[in-house]
């Protein structure tokens, strides 16, 4: 297969195009060099991906012409810290970052977030271009503009929009990508199927296999339909005034898991995701909104590809249903403490609710972690 596919995510004057395709880093230069108020960028990437794809940017950009500077975070959730923040802005300005720079996130989500916000917020506002090099990150949070970092209270619960200049999905660097990682992605995109688009989500039942086994085709796309999802949401509500909540299908549930984890790998954000949809669905069956069928299909589809859809893998931490409602009490959908989920009425019927009574939720967290209990002290008992 060969050139790329082009998106557009209209924001007007912020409007920017998703290019998506093989090989892109490699001509990364001459691609972003028409959007370069001044010929230098400063790249913010992680150990790992500095190892396996910075060497190919770098060469692109030389070749181009554009000076070049890289700095480096340690790989993983921890690094999306206030901490991790505040040095890597020291950083950017002691290297004399400038209202005409432009900063390029080479890496995952946690370093399209980190680095986002960093250019949403240095000198007021710079420029930023986004090169996500894992599945999440191609089809999720390098479009639409959100960027921040955790707190000990949650998940991004500091951050700004602030919409990149280009994205450049390069899909053969998924081909380095930890499994576990790759999984992580695919919940994500799973999510657009679930929330808006039930042919996708057929599609990907059929070919979610071919996605994760690193067929090409079906991995551009994978990643063409989820970014064109995502794009329309965003363009027709940039600041999650409405219908941007949608894609945060499973993040009510899968939020609060992951402040419960910590931020240190036990559980990776689309695992946390994979969770809390089968989650939302099944609640939104227990509620009588959409049928069970519909649930287990949702669990039957991801736990086929082998992603976590419960407590299962967690079972060596103390969970209480009270604590997993706080966590979601603090998340930004809540109004006055009350709980926001994104429910369904069947696949790809996504809305969003607030008025589900909290006793149903400590019902189904209870059942469910309940379950894991079972579980083991019938391992204990064969
Ligand atoms: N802003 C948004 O809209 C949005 C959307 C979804 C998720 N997120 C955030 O994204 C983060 C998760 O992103 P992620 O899953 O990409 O995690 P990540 O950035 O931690 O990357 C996962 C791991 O893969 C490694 N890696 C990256 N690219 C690689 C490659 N090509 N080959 C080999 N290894 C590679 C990284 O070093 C890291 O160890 C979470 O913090 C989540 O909250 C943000
Ligand atoms: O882009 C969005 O909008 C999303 O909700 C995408 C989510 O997958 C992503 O995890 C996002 O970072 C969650 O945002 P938050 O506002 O709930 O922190
Ligand atoms: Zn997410």
């Amino acid at each position: 297969m060969s050139g790329h596919d082009r998106l557009l995510v209209g924001l007007g004057e912020r409007s920017y195009e998703i290019l998506i395709g093989e090989g892109l880093i490699a001509k990364a230069g001459e691609l972003i060099a028409p959007l370069l108020a001044s010929p230098r960028v400063l790249i913010v990437t992680d150990s790992q991906v500095e190892k396996l794809h910075l060497p190919i940017l770098q060469r692109a950009l030389d070749h181009a012409g554009i000076r070049h500077e890289a700095f480096v975070v340690p790989a993983g959730e921890a690094s999306k810290s206030f901490e991790r923040f505040a040095q890597l802005c020291e950083e950017l300005l002691r290297a004399g970052v400038d209202r005409h720079s432009t900063l390029v996130a080479l890496g995952g989500g946690v370093v399209g977030d980190l680095c986002g916000f960093a250019a949403a917020v240095l000198l007021r506002g710079i420029e930023f271009i986004q090169i996500p090099t894992t599945l999440l990150a191609q089809v999720d949070s390098s479009v639409g503009g959100k960027t921040g970092i955790n707190t000990a209270m949650g998940k991004n619960l500091v951050g700004a929009f602030h919409q990149p200049k280009l994205v450049l999905a390069d899909t053969t660097v998924l081909s380095t990508l930890p499994q576990r990682d790759l999984l992580a992605g695919y919940a994500e995109v799973a999510k657009c199927g679930l929330l808006g688009d039930a042919a996708f989500f057929t599609w990907l039942e059929g070919h979610g296999h071919l996605v994760l086994e690193g067929d090409s085709k079906a991995r551009r796309e994978a990643v063409r339909r989820a970014c064109a999802m995502k794009a329309d949401v965003v363009a027709a509500d940039e600041k999650e005034g409405g219908q941007r909540k949608l894609l945060n299908l499973g993040h009510t549930f899968g939020h609060a898991l992951e402040a419960e984890c910590g931020y240190d790998g036990d559980l990776l954000h689309g695992e946390a995701v994979a969770i809390g949809m089968v989650l939302a669905f099944e609640l939104s069956a227990q509620l009588g909104l959409c049928a069970a069928d519909d649930a287990d299909r949702v669990r039957r589809h991801l736990s086929a590809l082998d992603l976590p859809t419960g407590f299962e893998r967690l079972a060596a931490r103390a969970w209480d249903p009270k604590r997993l409602i706080e966590h979601m009490r603090h998340d930004k959908k809540a109004r006055d403490g009350r709980l926001t989920f994104i429910l369904a009425h069947g696949i790809g019927e996504a809305f969003v609710s607030d008025t589900v009574p909290e006793p149903e939720v400590e019902h189904l967290l209870t059942e469910r972690i309940g379950e894991i209990i079972a579980d083991d002290s019938s391992a204990l008992l064969t």
